[in-house]
């Protein structure tokens, strides 16, 4: 209780935020954008490998946030020490060919030994989690820090906000919009046919059948539009960045009391048979608030949706077991 008070006064003069994985191709744009924030009184920055560079070079911006650099495998308890926000960009990005389940074999380890740093040192923290395969990664998590004793299904969140940014920002070109007033709700997961954006719910917009089918596909695998762009170099960063950082600004600011802060995200919930889905939350001052339900499909997306849902659920499983047997 007193613990979660020190943290909580602590918020009212600027949150602590740590990026874990700070100096890979996320990592550091996604620092650069949260050392902006006024929200942010503190930038604490960890990576297996570069972090005092990073953290020498931002820490030059005119911005109120003390930036601080850990580096080195193991170092992460020092790097949370005192963090109210966790981001998590730790881990491979693919390669052309691979999916993100290929991933899974060595980012697995690298979330749960993570996910132990955070129940140790700062168990009262939100924790974002943006590495792949983010619909096993998240339940990791989870089960990392029920494993210790100390997970609270509010604050733990699956960053899928990148798959809001490609589907409004797609259905704005389809329909001639203004993106920055284009609202699309993405349900799911974050994987292939595990993301679905609903179409059907977008007040005002018209599609063609054709249409419904080439977007959602485009929202589905935007991932690997950017994959095969690379060319071997990795995978989406900088707008992964800017959809890492809108995340953090919009839990950082509804922790901070605002109103009616609502985004998609990959939290614990039971509308579906997944124990993970993403759907519209709304954030308050301790994390998730209110969990909405996603509303009337048409039948097109509950065809996707009966499709995904078995996948959703292995792809959990598989994570849950991983934690169980290690
Ligand atoms: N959720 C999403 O929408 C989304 C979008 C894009 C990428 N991703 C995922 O994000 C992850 C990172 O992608 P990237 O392009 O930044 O990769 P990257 O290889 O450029 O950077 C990853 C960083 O993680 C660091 N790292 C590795 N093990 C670590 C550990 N144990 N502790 C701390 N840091 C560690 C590496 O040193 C590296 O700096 C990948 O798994 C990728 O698939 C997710
Ligand atoms: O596609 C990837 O592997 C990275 C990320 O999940 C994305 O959606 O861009």
């Amino acid at each position: 209780m007193f613990r979660r008070l020190l943290v909580q006064s602590r918020r009212r003069h600027g949150s602590s935020v740590a990026v874990l994985g700070a100096a890979g191709g996320i990592g550091q744009p996604l620092s650069l954008l949260i050392k902006q924030s006024p929200l942010v009184s503190e930038l604490s920055l960890y990576d297996v490998v570069n972090t005092p560079g990073v953290a020498a070079d931002l820490s030059h911006c005119n911005t109120p946030g003390k930036v601080r650099a850990t580096v080195g495998e193991g170092k992460a308890v020092e790097a949370l020490q005192g963090a109210d926000v966790v981001v998590i960009p730790a881990g491979v990005p693919r390669k052309p060919g691979m999916t993100r389940d290929d991933l899974f074999n060595t980012n697995a380890k690298i979330v749960a030994t993570l996910a132990e740093a955070c129940g140790t040192a700062c168990p009262d923290a939100c924790f974002l989690v943006i590495s792949n395969p983010v619909n096993s990664t998240v339940p990791i998590f989870a089960e990392t820090l029920k494993k210790m004793g100390v997970y609270d299904k509010k604050r733990l969140f699956g960053v899928t906000t990148l798959d809001v940014v490609r589907a409004q920002t797609f259905v704005a070109e389809n329909q001639g919009t203004d993106v920055a007033t284009t609202k699309v709700d993405v349900i799911g997961g974050h994987a292939g046919t595990t993301i679905l954006p609903l179409l059907s719910q977008i007040p005002g917009a018209k599609f063609s059948d054709d249409d419904v089918k080439a977007l959602t596909r485009r929202v589905q695998f935007g991932g690997d539009e950017v994959v095969q762009a690379k060319d071997g170099a990795g995978s989406a960063t900088l707008s992964m960045a800017y959809a890492g950082a809108h995340f953090t600004f919009r839990l950082l600011d509804a922790l901070n009391g605002a109103p009616n802060v609502t985004e998609c995200t990959f939290v614990e919930n039971d509308l579906t048979r997944a124990p993970f889905f993403s759907t519209p939350v709304t954030l308050g001052k301790h994390g998730v608030d209110t969990i909405h339900p996603f509303g009337t499909l048409s039948a097109f997306e509950q065809d996707n949706f009966d499709a995904m849902l078995p996948d959703l659920l292995a792809q959990a499983e598989k994570g849950i077991a991983f934690v169980k047997n290690h």
